[in-house]
């Protein structure tokens, strides 16, 4: 059988190696069905404790997660990207393919990361097979994410010493259809459990 050289981006000459070991078998494994859950919001909506509560609500349940969280990624494989478009695009390329990864070694990954541009999130849903990218809006208003501040970006963002704040002088597209959306609309929301039971219920209804 002819050896199938290909191209992707700036690599030349690969080859991708199948292995004996599949998607499904890992599965079975695992008991489980690899997805990744994206969770999408303004800094302070409450993504990254969603992604803690619902990881810790699989994990009760014997289910296999791993967190990619934005700020924490930005520590390590994407401590090389700003807040510009351009780099927050990269940002969301590189954690939409380690997630995809993540999901095809049988993973349930959870995606916690602002992700402010439509185009960005539908490249990443793009890569996976269908039903299996969930998207949960944060649909928080700014005024209640501003307000709860918990490491004072936002004071600094109004003040002027942080330019280009998601909210305040840069742009967050919400989700036109995305799978879930959790709102806040009052002083009073539902719990970070309640949130992540929501989710659970969602998946478990979807197989
Ligand atoms: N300019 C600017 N805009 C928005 N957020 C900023 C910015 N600078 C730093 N931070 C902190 O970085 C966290 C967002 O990183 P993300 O990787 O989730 O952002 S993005 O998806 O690339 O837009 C975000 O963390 P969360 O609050 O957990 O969302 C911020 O605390
Ligand atoms: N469901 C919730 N109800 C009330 N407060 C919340 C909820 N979820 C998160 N918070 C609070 O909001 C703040 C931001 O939460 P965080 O998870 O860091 O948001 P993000 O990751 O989107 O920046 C924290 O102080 C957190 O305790």
């Amino acid at each position: 059988m002819a050896l199938k050289i290909s191209t992707v981006g700036n690599s030349t000459n690969i080859k991708w190696h199948s292995c004996s070991v599949g998607k499904l078998e890992r599965q079975e494994l695992l008991r489980q069905k690899g997805c990744v859950i994206w969770i999408t919001g303004l800094s302070g909506s409450g993504k990254s404790t969603l992604a803690c509560a619902l990881s810790r609500g699989l994990h009760s349940r014997g289910k296999l997660t791993y967190i990619l969280d934005g700020d924490n990624v930005r520590h390590g494989l994407n401590s090389d990207l700003s807040f510009r478009a351009e780099d927050r695009a990269e940002n969301i390329r590189r954690i939409g393919e380690v997630a995809k990864l993540f999901a095809d070694a049988g993973l349930i990954c959870i995606a916690s990361l602002i992700s402010p541009y439509r185009k960005d999130r539908s490249a990443c849903r793009a890569m996976l097979p269908e039903g299996d990218f969930i998207e949960v809006f944060m649909d928080v208003p700014l005024q209640v994410c501003e307000a709860r501040d918990p490491k004072g970006l936002y004071k600094l963002a109004r003040a002027g010493k942080i330019k280009g704040f998601t909210g305040i002088d840069d742009p967050y597209e919400p989700p036109l259809d995305c799978e879930i959306v959790l709102q806040q609309k009052g002083p009073e929301c539902a719990s970070p459990c309640e949130m992540a039971e929501e989710v659970i219920c969602f998946l478990e209804e979807k197989g």
